[in-house]
């Protein structure tokens, strides 16, 4: 199986090395374009793979293509590949925030049973650990979604969900790690206040951070109010931090920035 990547900037290159290194495939069977030759055969040089000199010559080559471009370029990517899409049967993955499957097929007018599988994953594909959701139009059969399941299985965990919760998937999943480096920071900053340097005090915090979450990830009837309550001696150090935090309103500032991935995410789709 030959897969195509339209855009090689962060997502892509980040699905890539997670494909190779779980040896789902091999870097020989993975062809990439970007906006320049010369862009797409550096890229594909770091990371062993082919680039191809045009979209269209990729749509021909591959049996399946990856949309990991901004969605602003989308329409003119799809446009210029109307005349092969109208001939040949490709399914295409989108993994762009914002367009959804409606959009994508209205791009491709040659088509009308174009297929397209709208995934939403995260930067932690790069370490093997990524969460993507899946949805596909009626016009993928069942083989094809598996496919580009045990794609991103390769790289993390998948969810088939349906295409209505996507935004909220997007917010939980697709942004958080943005919103996870800013906490360790903010950790990071407050070690370096307190007289740690940089550098430790962010290897000290990603560490905290990591293990919590695995060890949430590792209990099976605790909520997280559960393991809060056990760090949480009784008139000791952490519920002085929680007051503190929830006196800032930290949930709700948190519940706040995830509406508004969901708003920015309604407003690209309009
Ligand atoms: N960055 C993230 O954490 C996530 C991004 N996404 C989605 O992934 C997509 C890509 O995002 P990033 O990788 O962050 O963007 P990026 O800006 O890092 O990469 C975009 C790539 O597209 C290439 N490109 C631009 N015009 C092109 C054209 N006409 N033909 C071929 N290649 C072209 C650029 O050279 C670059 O390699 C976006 O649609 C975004 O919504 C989805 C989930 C997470
Ligand atoms: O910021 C964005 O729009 C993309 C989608 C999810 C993560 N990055």
């Amino acid at each position: 199986m030959k897969i195509g990547f339209i855009g090689a900037g962060n997502m892509a290159q980040a699905i890539i090395k997670g494909l190779v290194a779980s040896e789902t495939v091999t870097g020989d069977a993975i062809y990439l374009t970007t906006s320049t030759v010369e862009h797409s055969q550096e890229v594909a040089g770091q990371l062993g793979v082919h680039a191809l000199a045009s979209n269209e010559e990729l749509a021909k080559t591959v049996d399946y293509l990856i949309l990991a471009v901004k969605p602003g370029v989308i329409p003119t990517v799809l446009t210029d590949l109307s005349a092969i899409l109208s001939t040949k049967d490709l399914p295409i993955i989108s993994i762009a925030a914002g367009l959804t499957l409606a959009d994508l097929a209205n791009l491709v007018p040659t088509n009308p049973q174009q297929k397209f599988i709208r995934v939403m994953p995260n930067m932690n594909v790069t370490v093997r650990m990524g969460v993507s959701a899946i949805t596909a139009n009626t016009f993928v059969e069942e083989q094809e979604t598996f496919t580009a399941q045990t794609i991103f299985d390769a790289v993390g965990s998948t969810y088939l969900i349906a295409e209505k919760d996507f935004r909220n998937f997007t917010s939980l999943a697709g942004c958080s790690p943005a919103y996870t480096y800013l906490f360790i920071d903010a950790m990071s900053r407050a070690g370096v206040k307190n007289g740690l340097p940089k550098a430790l005090a962010t290897k000290i915090a990603t560490e905290a951070v990591m293990g919590s979450a695995a060890l949430l990830s590792a209990t099976e009837d605790e909520t997280p109010w559960d393991l809060i309550d056990k760090v949480c001696s009784p008139g000791g150090t952490t519920v002085a931090g929680l007051v503190s935090l929830e006196e800032d309103a930290f949930t709700a500032t948190v519940i706040r920035a995830l509406d508004a991935t969901i708003k920015r995410d309604e407003e690209m789709t309009k």
